[in-house]
């Protein structure tokens, strides 16, 4: 396999990471893991609540410490690596994004449903005016096709953005429909594509190929595969294997699998597995974030927490309405 676009590798081990530990990582833990990060040579990590900026809420889950804490300190430690941040217009501001600028974040994705790329302009145009590199994050993106993608993904590049992913955010997408949906972004964009994966379905490192084979260069990972769901597409080993296959990326490789290994699976809540929730998650095309969520609703209403997550797929709710996690619980113990 050849690629003649240089492959950025993406850590969200402190971002999507959040989630998996509810969003009660410590200074101390964020500056440990971004060293190791560093270390490792991973070119760009992110750093912020699960939700992104200003995430910390009622409805998504309060944060152990707020989290300019954790870029800050991401940031002393990060040497040559790049500190990103993720914004979902409406949760986090402007205000938040300037912060962290300030701070020494220099990446920002921002973040919207699939279908709703126009609320995130004035967001990319101000990363722009901040000097910072702008990725246009489409979540879910199994729930469109890739021409509707396309229409979403062009606003997003004609608004400025220098990157824009195709977000498996249910990690529900398979390899074919990762195909489709990046060739149809490189066919009709100029700018650089990126992939990020969900292993709900055990796919995580497979799709992740696929997209780097259809042109995605911008490639996330966590280590451990922390993330949410089933965690994200475990980035040591993708580092491993695209080593074997001759692709560079510039990641030292053992220093990636000692920061997995020494540093981020003492961190881990729970083991990231496909357990039937997580693999229900992906199977019926639910976001990831919900997994922890549900299991606290399954608990509260004495309900099964993969028939909540059926239900919720099937209902198509989205990034935004968890407040639909409670409801379905609450209708489900009700029947
Ligand atoms: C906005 C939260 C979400 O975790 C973003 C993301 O990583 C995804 O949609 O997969
Ligand atoms: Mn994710």
């Amino acid at each position: 396999m050849t690629t003649n676009r240089k492959i950025t590798l993406v850590d969200v081990s402190l971002r999507d990471g959040s989630h998996a530990v509810r969003h009660q990582f410590t200074s101390e833990q964020v500056g440990e893991v971004a060293a190791a990060l560093a270390n490792a040579k991973v070119p760009v990590f992110e750093v912020t609540h699960g939700d992104g900026l200003g995430g910390s809420s009622l409805q998504f889950g309060f944060s152990k410490e707020p989290e300019l804490n954790w870029i800050r300190t991401a940031v002393e430690k990060a040497g040559e690596s790049s500190v990103s941040v993720l914004l979902l217009p409406g949760v986090g501001t402007q205000e938040e994004l300037r912060r962290a600028r300030e701070v020494g974040a220099s990446v920002v994705r921002v973040a919207t449903h699939c279908t709703e790329a126009d609320i995130a302009p004035q967001h990319i145009a101000m990363g722009k005016e901040l000097g910072m590199t702008v990725c246009g994050f489409l979540m879910m993106s199994h729930m469109i096709t890739s021409s509707d993608l396309v229409k979403q993904a062009r606003i997003l590049e004609d608004a400025g953005a220098d990157v824009v992913y195709v977000v498996d955010s249910a990690g529900a997408l398979l390899p074919d429909q990762v195909r489709d949906r990046v060739r149809a972004l490189r066919e009709s964009l100029t700018c650089e594509v990126g992939f990020h994966g969900h292993n709900n379905l055990g796919l995580g490192v497979a799709n992740t190929l696929v997209a780097m084979e259809e042109g995605a260069s911008w490639l996330d990972g966590s280590l451990c595969s922390l993330g949410a769901g089933a965690g994200n597409t475990q980035l040591e080993v993708l580092v491993a294997v695209l080593d074997r296959m001759g692709v560079e990326t510039g990641v030292d490789l053992y220093a990636a699998m000692d920061a997995a290994e020494e540093v981020v699976k003492p961190l881990l809540p729970r083991p990231i597995v496909i357990d039937r929730d997580a693999l229900v998650i992906g199977y019926a095309g639910v976001y990831s974030t919900f997994l922890l969520h549900a299991r606290r609703a399954a608990e509260k209403f004495g309900v099964e927490s993969r028939d909540i997550l059926i239900e919720l797929g099937r209902r198509k709710a989205v990034g935004g309405q968890e407040d639909q996690i409670i409801r379905v619980a609450y209708e489900l113990a009700h029947q």
